[in-house]
């Protein structure tokens, strides 16, 4: 997945949250940043310094795949969570379109992965970013490792493709549409 060779490295939205700035969830029912999902990641990510973010995990064991570790899918869905992040401090929505994982080690229930996520790259739509995720602080081992490439989309990419009970609901959410809509015209 490599970038065009003069795709510049995308630049912080002046409005980005400031570093070490919590970012929340952007939807209370994603499975990966949410709280009203009791399976969720209740992933946590933060707002770094340049065009990153630094996230922390916990496994569950309802995020088992083998005996007592994290299921692979669950760790690729942290991964696409904190790299999915990186759309605040550019102000852009995007969706994932590729996402490569390496699963490194394995990684037991009760873990805190510690994620850390920059952008590499932009090339008009296309957002190139990478991620690790370390076992237990953010200077152990490596354990899972992600390349990625986010497709910036317009709000009706949601509207037009959700399921109009969620879609309604969230379009009632005055501060859910506010963001949204934020992001699409403050380029
Ligand atoms: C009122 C409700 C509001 C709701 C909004 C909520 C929140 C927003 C706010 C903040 C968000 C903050 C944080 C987000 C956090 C976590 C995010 C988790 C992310 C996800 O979990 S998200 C779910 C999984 N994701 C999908 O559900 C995508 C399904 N998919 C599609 O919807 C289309 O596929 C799409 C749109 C991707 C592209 O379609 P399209 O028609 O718009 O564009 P097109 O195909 O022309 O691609 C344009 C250029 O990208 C290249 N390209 C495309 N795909 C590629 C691939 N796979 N590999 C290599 N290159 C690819 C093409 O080759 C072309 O390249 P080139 O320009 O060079 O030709």
């Amino acid at each position: 997945m490599k970038p065009p060779a003069d795709a510049p490295v995308p630049a912080r939205h002046p409005d980005a949250p400031a570093p070490g700035e919590a970012l929340g969830s952007h939807y209370g029912e994603c499975f990966g940043c949410g709280g009203a999902q009791p399976h969720g990641l209740h992933l946590e990510a933060r707002a770094g310094e340049g065009v990153n973010v630094t996230a922390e995990f916990t496994v569950q064991p309802a995020h088992q795949g083998a005996p007592g570790l994290a299921h692979g899918g669950v760790l690729s869905a942290a991964l696409d969570e904190t790299l999915g992040a990186l759309n605040w401090l550019m102000q852009v929505i995007a969706v994932t379109g590729r996402l490569e994982t390496d699963f490194v080690r394995p990684v037991p229930v009760g873990t805190t992965l510690h994620l850390d996520a920059h952008a590499t790259a932009r090339h008009g739509r296309k957002i190139f970013c990478a991620a690790t995720g370390r076992l237990g602080g953010p200077e152990g081992p490596v354990a899972v490792r992600a390349e990625a490439l986010y497709i910036e989309v317009r709000v009706d990419h949601f509207i037009e493709n959700g399921r109009d009970e969620e879609i309604k609901a969230a379009m009632a959410d005055p501060d859910q549409v506010r963001r949204a809509r934020a992001f699409e015209v403050n380029p």
